[in-house]
């Protein structure tokens, strides 16, 4: 790595540094009113990262942050009011308590979203609709718990300020000092999350906002990390609110209104999307505009603001920090360089025979894979009916047939994209029938689809490393496996390339890689040969062939001649049925196999 490429990678943590620390000395040295004021631009700002970390980092826009901000912030509150009579200090109940309840609401709406695989549209407009339905559940809400009294819509007053003494002598922070203190806490929640965005778990959500059903595919349960990340978002929202609430000592249901709800997205918008700091450069934007509009404008604050506001966003697409990022970005090297130096794939048969025994010793030896009575259809179309097969490890099981026959269902119903109606699947000495895909991933299911899927932003090495961490659960041990793929598919000089930039053959490659991580014990392809070259099949046909030396393979083709290379059993599907099986010399001699082939009605 060169030295400006070290620097950029930095520059994420030194930069926020650099910020916090002038941030405090300004906060020492500015004007009381002012350093009030701001307090509130970096609180909004928290809550804006809360949200890019759901729909920059997630893929999830969420207009729910604000219903997790208020929660927050009325049981933040509630807690202070009660607990600092007693210690002094505000802080130490409200915060924990108010992130807590900040989780709460998240959790509850996170699960009927994720855990009913909601679309995006639906999700957004749930997400909005639990908003509107707390602003108006608090509305009419009354309520005195211990000392503290809601009081619908008079809201909830009384609320300490920021105190961080303790004893009867404690007292709010002055303007100044609250600032400091509201700079430090953002300071240590950002550092955190970008720890966190940084770790494993911050890779697996990057890969299910690229690709939610390739990262399932891989092993990982897609809906427990996205829960977990809106769980996570929610606690920071909730931690936000606390904090203005203390900060304003006063709380109004328009916390949960339809106005505040669009703010956050905006904050996003304007400081660019994923960027985690961008949230913090929106909120401080438009509390500069609207401090300094407000005398200046003479009541046209909010058009101005809204005019320039739409402004950057049209011509700052990235936003500011997402643009500032690519201008970057277009002084250091191109990683995508070696993309170009590609040579066509030929694959290392010692280095793939170590991968598969090291795999072996660590997976345990291939399983066999059966259906039996497997049943599936689409309104009056049967795709699968009644198949039984089994399959085991030695030679490649090619499934073939004409378009429509029921080829592509079969391998969906076994990998349990489509639900059967009936009949049993078994991996091994386990029924997976009704198991969600992930888990039959972790019992030993490896699956490419037709069409190449791999995480186009990530480079080739952390692509092939998030499928070997699934199954390794160890950052060092993956990283192993990921170089031995690596030289099994001679891609080691691009290693850093981006996948995106990969040709649609090579990216092809990389997912059979990705697959190979993973240490299947029965491995399913569908149409691995589509968009390759004559050479490049050559190789994926002695690949499958070794593959099925060590594990159980089945592959789904159209094309006979590749099939034929394969030197396998071939089960030739019809209408959903099995109609004929045997080598593939044998079906390329039968008279009906060629009817169906060749759309003649003579003997079918
Ligand atoms: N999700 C679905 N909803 C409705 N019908 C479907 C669905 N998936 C497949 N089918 C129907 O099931 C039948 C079998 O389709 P399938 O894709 O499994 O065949 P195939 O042998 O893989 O064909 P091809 O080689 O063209 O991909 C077709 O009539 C198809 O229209």
């Amino acid at each position: 790595m060169t030295l400006s490429e070290k620097i950029y990678q930095s520059a994420g943590l030194i930069l926020p540094a650099i910020a916090t620390l002038a941030a405090l000395v300004v906060a020492f040295l500015i004007d009381p009113y002012l350093a009030f004021v701001s307090t509130s631009w970096l609180i909004f700002g928290l809550l804006g990262m809360s949200l890019d970390i759901v729909w920059g980092r997630g893929g999830l826009l969420s207009l729910g942050q604000t219903a997790f901000y208020g929660m927050g912030g009325y049981f933040g509150s509630i807690a202070a009011i009660n607990f600092s009579e007693l210690t002094g200090n505000s802080i130490i109940w409200a915060l924990p308590i108010g992130s807590l309840f900040g989780a709460l609401s998240a959790m509850l709406l996170g699960y009927v979203i994720f855990y009913a695989r909601m679309g995006e549209l639906q999700s957004t407009i749930l997400s909005y609709t639990f908003t509107l339905l707390l602003w108006s559940v608090i509305q009419t809400f009354k309520i005195d718990i211990g000392s503290a009294s809601v009081l619908g819509d008079s809201g909830l007053s009384n609320i300490p300020g920021i105190v961080i003494g303790f004893g009867a002598e404690a007292e709010s922070l002055g303007p100044n000092q609250a600032l400091m203190t509201v700079i430090i806490i953002v300071a240590i929640l950002y550092f955190l999350t970008r720890q966190l965005m940084h770790s494993h778990f911050g890779r697996i959500i990057d890969c299910i906002r690229i690709d939610s059903s390739k990262t399932e595919l891989l092993g990982y349960d897609v809906r427990k990390y996205q829960l977990l990340n809106f769980i996570y978002a929610g606690a920071i929202a909730g931690l936000a609110g606390t904090l203005y609430a203390l900060w304003s000592n006063f709380l109004s249901p328009s916390v949960f209104s339809i106005q505040e709800a669009f703010l956050p997205p905006i904050y996003v918008l304007i400081g660019g999307l994923g960027t985690l700091a961008g949230p913090f450069v929106g909120a401080l934007m438009i509390g500069i505009m609207s401090f300094v509009l407000g005398g200046a404008a003479g009541g046209q604050t909010t058009l101005i603001l809204g005019m320039t506001l739409i402004l950057l966003v049209l011509f700052l697409k990235n936003g500011i920090l997402g643009s500032l990022d690519s201008l970057w970005r277009k002084f250091l090297p191109d990683p995508n360089a070696a993309a170009r130096h590609t040579n066509s794939v030929k694959i290392d048969v010692e280095v793939l025979e170590q991968i598969l025994i090291d795999a072996e010793k660590q997976a345990g030896p291939a399983k066999n894979f059966s259906t039996t009575q497997l049943f599936k259809k689409f309104g009056g179309v049967i795709p699968v009916n009644k198949v039984d097969r089994n399959f085991i490890p030695g030679k490649p099981y090619s499934l073939i047939g004409a378009n429509g026959a029921g080829k592509s269902s079969f391998l969906k119903t076994c990998v349990g994209i489509y639900q059967p109606e009936s009949g049993v699947v078994n991996l091994g000495d386990d029924n997976i029938t009704s198991s969600p895909i992930f888990e039959r991933v972790k019992k030993g299911m490896g699956v490419k689809n037709q069409k190449p899927q791999v995480f186009g932003d990530l480079s080739v090495i952390d692509n092939l490393w998030i499928a070997a961490y699934s199954r390794t659960h160890d950052q060092q041990i993956a990283l192993d496996i990921s170089h031995k793929v690596l030289c099994m598919l001679g891609f080691e000089e691009q290693l850093g390339v981006n996948a995106s930039a990969l040709s649609h053959g090579q990216q092809q490659w990389l997912d059979i890689g990705m697959v190979l991580c993973l240490a299947p014990r029965i491995i399913l392809l569908d149409e691995p040969a589509a968009g390759m070259t004559k050479e490049e099949t050559r190789e994926l046909s002695l690949l499958i062939r070794t593959l099925a030396l060590h594990t159980t393979v089945v592959v789904v083709e159209h094309d006979m001649d590749f099939v034929s290379t394969l030197e396998g059993h071939v089960t030739m599907l019809h209408q959903g049925e099995v109609f004929a099986e045997g080598n593939i010399q044998e079906l390329r001699k039968d008279e009906r196999v060629l009817d169906v082939y060749l759309g003649r009605r003579k003997h079918v």
